[in-house]
């Protein structure tokens, strides 16, 4: 049976329209909002024209031959012709091979901004008019409670990932996380949680696809036409009474444990992405880049596709995101060993926490970041929260486990991570 076209109408916005002249973040309706905004840039969509859920090893193949089959089911009509334009999807991918849903809905609209240019996309029979504003509603009070890993419990699973490295000869970086749960009296408006992000974190892409609110730091990787792009993050410090931020960089650049999780991370990147590249640039050093909470090793790599392999589909997106997930940034070093050894010393379910989360065009064009400092609204109520109207949502935070790991200090990073998402569901200036 040929499927119906479906047309996917970009146009441009003009100033005068409040459509171009808003925040991007403003223009979202209260339900079913996504988002992949970075310093006021980025993708904001809303409705349904299609979706897919999907889990297991093969959801990226799966995910990606989805995307092809739904491309052609539009007639694109784009006046615009950037990356972003004509019809999207928004993905949110598992961490895991098992557990883990992952998701990906194509918006009925759209509206982009890039280079300054603000347009929108409708799909079908959409209404283009923006929807009736509705006030960002706050949650209330926020309570908060252990998750499926308490602090302790992660405690003493760093102590034996510390233990079991110092053991092994082979066995080199583990990255674990452990989830902490807040309930807000007030059913939470996921607006509410963007807002706040970007506006304490405007150099993070603020992402929520599907019930998964974050400001992630890190990108996993960016394709454009043929040049491809990632800033792998690994290494961190946090405030401490007494310390300029010069000093905690210094002090950062300078610890042989952080640069040492660090080069695990950029490696992996690096090994995974070159067969797709002709060309790839990866900086010796780190650089430092520096967020409210936290400070990071960041280092971005430059790559230049092959395109003989771009013609076959080899270097679609999703193909390279499954390649180069999970680095060892959230994964570890080597891969296998580490991700099963996280499901082990965890026994948590990191649901999309950690996985690739953004977007992708028709083009093959798209950006997917690594879930980090998010929160995931729970689809079913807690009894207690659910009474009253409030919301569950379970935050997520995870440091790089190396033999000199001490747990204590991993305990306090987790926190100082934490923190991105806690203050920002507590409105905190
Ligand atoms: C796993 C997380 O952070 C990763 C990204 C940056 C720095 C990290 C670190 O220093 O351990 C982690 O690899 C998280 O925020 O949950």
């Amino acid at each position: 049976m040929t499927p119906r076209l479906l047309t996917a109408r970009t146009r441009r916005l003009e100033p005068g329209d409040p459509r171009c002249d808003l925040p991007l973040l403003d223009l979202l309706p209260a339900e079913g909002v996504l988002s992949w905004v970075r310093d006021g840039a980025g993708l904001v969509g809303w409705g349904t024209a299609a979706r897919l859920d999907v889990s297991g090893p093969d959801r990226f193949t799966h995910a990606d031959a989805w995307w092809q089959h739904q491309c052609q089911r539009f007639e694109v009509v784009d006046a615009v012709g950037l990356p972003g334009c004509g019809p999207v999807a928004f993905a949110s991918m598992a961490f895991a091979d098992d557990p883990g849903q992952s998701v990906l809905v194509v918006p009925e609209v759209v509206i982009g901004e890039r280079d300054g240019v603000r347009w929108i996309t409708t799909i079908g029979d959409a209404s283009a008019e923006p929807p009736q504003p509705q006030p960002v509603r706050p949650p209330g009070t926020v309570s908060y409670s252990d998750g499926q890993l308490s602090t302790t419990g992660y405690r003493q699973a760093v102590a034996e990932a510390v233990r079991l490295m110092q053991q092994s000869d082979d066995l080199h970086k583990i990255v674990l996380a452990h989830d902490l749960l807040a309930t807000t009296s007030e059913p939470l408006d996921t607006r509410f949680l963007l807002h706040n992000l970007a506006a304490r974190y405007p150099t993070c892409w603020t992402f929520a696809v599907d019930g998964l609110i974050g400001a992630t730091p890190e990108l996993l990787l960016e394709r454009v036409g043929y040049e491809v792009r990632s800033r792998v993050l690994a290494g961190t410090i946090w405030p401490r009474d007494g310390h300029t931020p010069d000093q905690l960089a210094a002090e950062l650049m300078a610890s042989a444990k952080n640069r040492s999780e660090h080069a695990y991370a950029t490696e992996s990147l690096a090994v995974q992405l070159q067969p797709f590249c002709s060309d790839l640039v990866v900086p010796n050093e780190p650089e430092i880049i520096r967020l409210r909470n936290v400070l990071h090793l960041a280092t971005n790599v430059e790559g230049k596709l092959r395109e003989d392999d771009a013609a076959t589909g080899a270097t679609s997106l999703l193909r390279m995101v499954d390649a180069v997930h999970p680095t060892a940034a959230v994964g570890g070093t080597p891969t296998d060993d580490a991700v099963r050894m996280i499901g082990q010393l965890e026994g948590m379910d990191r649901g999309r926490y950690a996985g690739p989360v953004g977007w992708l065009d028709g083009s093959g064009n798209g950006e997917f970041g690594v879930a980090l400092r998010c929160a995931q609204v729970e689809a079913a109520a807690l009894e207690g929260a659910h009474e009253r109207g409030g919301s569950r949502v379970r935050l997520f935070a995870g440091c790089g486990v190396v033999a000199d790991s001490d747990p204590d200090l991993e305990v306090a990073e987790a926190e100082a991570k934490l923190l991105a998402v806690r203050e920002a569901l507590e409105g905190v200036r």
